[in-house]
């Protein structure tokens, strides 16, 4: 980045956004970092929490072209995370989802485009791979309208590209935070099936996905972080081991929509990954939109059969998954509120 600089987070007050943003304010060569949301309670909280005059907050709704429009003017560089992300609520208004994660991305982009805008990262979800709720149905076809942006705009001077994360692990309303207050509160933990697999990642892993995609992305490319995953059994052993409980497990069966376990990556897109070490890179297809050009020749690229899916990458043991546990901040301080020392503590 240069000098003057000004970046833009949609959906900048949640938690992602305050980390990048904390982030970007302690560089002096960002002149202005800008927040996109709806909700003026957050923002007013994370203005009395960063307390930057180099930080803006702009009221407004991906929804609205308008909104995205002003919000836009001289912006660099965007992070596009604004979205609807809760799966059950998706299933009872998937329009929604579609109105946010969709017709939003879309506006994010164009007024992008208007306005110069060096470079926009999307921020997408495992869960927009082979899609079968409307939040990652929304999300899938967010990447598809980010992926066909180059396609469509080869003049642009905007690089537009995705990111898809696994499970954030304490995200706001998410399982780690809940079976921490379930032991709390004395009572057992919830599970709705302890051979679901979900791949793990922290906050802090996410942040270098996404700077990892800005530093290096070219026009439509998507780009995911190799994650280990783990059982909800294991996870919710390991949080009962931590804190040190005799709770029991109740088993009380999968919610609306989920799936037994989820894809960083399809089989057909990893047949056109590259290898990053920590990271794939999974080009555009940039082949252009002729039709007959495929009755006479396809794509020859080698063919995998496999996703990249938490039920087959490495699967940490309760042990493994207490030691990720015991790196996030949250847990330690539960911990040490729970008079359990996390700091000397070794996981079992
Ligand atoms: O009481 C509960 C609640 C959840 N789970 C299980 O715990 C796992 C994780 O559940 P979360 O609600 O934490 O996360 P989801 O996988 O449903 O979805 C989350 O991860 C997504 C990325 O994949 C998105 O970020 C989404 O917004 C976020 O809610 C799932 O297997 C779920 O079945 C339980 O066992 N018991």
């Amino acid at each position: 980045m240069s000098n003057g600089n000004i970046v833009l987070i949609t959906g900048g007050t949640g938690s992602f956004g305050n980390t990048v943003a904390k982030s970007l304010l302690a560089r002096e060569d960002i002149q202005e970092v800008r927040i996109l949301s709806r909700d003026e309670a957050k923002q007013d909280q994370m203005r009395h929490d960063l307390n930057s005059d180099r930080l803006r907050f702009y009221l407004g709704d991906v929804r609205d072209y308008l909104s995205v429009e002003r919000a836009m003017r001289s912006v660099d560089y965007v992070f596009h995370a604004a979205a609807l992300k809760q799966v059950p609520s998706g299933e009872f208004f998937p329009m929604e989802a579609v109105r946010t994660n969709t017709l939003g991305s879309d506006n994010v982009i164009r007024a992008a485009d208007n306005a110069g805008v060096s470079s926009v990262v999307c921020l997408s979800t495992d869960k927009a791979v082979y899609p079968v709720n409307a939040m990652g149905m929304s999300k899938a076809l967010m990447e598809k309208i980010a992926g066909a942006f180059g396609l469509n705009n080869q003049s642009s001077d905007t690089i537009v590209s995705c990111v898809r994360y696994g499970n954030v692990m304490y995200s706001r309303g998410s399982v780690i935070p809940l079976f921490i207050q379930q032991l709390k509160a004395g009572k057992n933990l919830t599970v709705t099936n302890p051979e679901m697999t979900r791949f793990m990642m922290s906050l802090q892993d996410s942040v270098s996905l996404v700077r990892y995609a800005f530093h290096n992305a070219q026009q439509g490319d998507l780009f995911i972080r190799k994650a280990k995953s783990c059982t909800i059994g294991n996870l919710a052993q390991a949080v009962i081991n931590l804190f040190e409980s005799d709770a029991k497990i109740d088993i009380i069966g999968s919610r609306h929509a989920e799936k037994v376990s989820e894809a960083l990556a399809s089989r057909e897109e990893l047949s056109r990954a590259e290898d990053h070490k920590e990271y794939f890179r999974i080009p555009a297809d940039s082949r252009e939109l002729n039709y007959e050009l495929y009755y006479e020749q396809g794509d020859r690229t080698r063919h995998f059969f496999q996703d990249y899916d938490s039920h087959t990458v490495e699967r940490m043991s309760v042990a493994e998954t207490e030691e990720l546990l015991l790196t996030l901040p949250e847990v330690r301080f539960e911990l040490q509120q729970a008079g359990l020392a996390p700091l000397e503590r070794k996981a079992s």
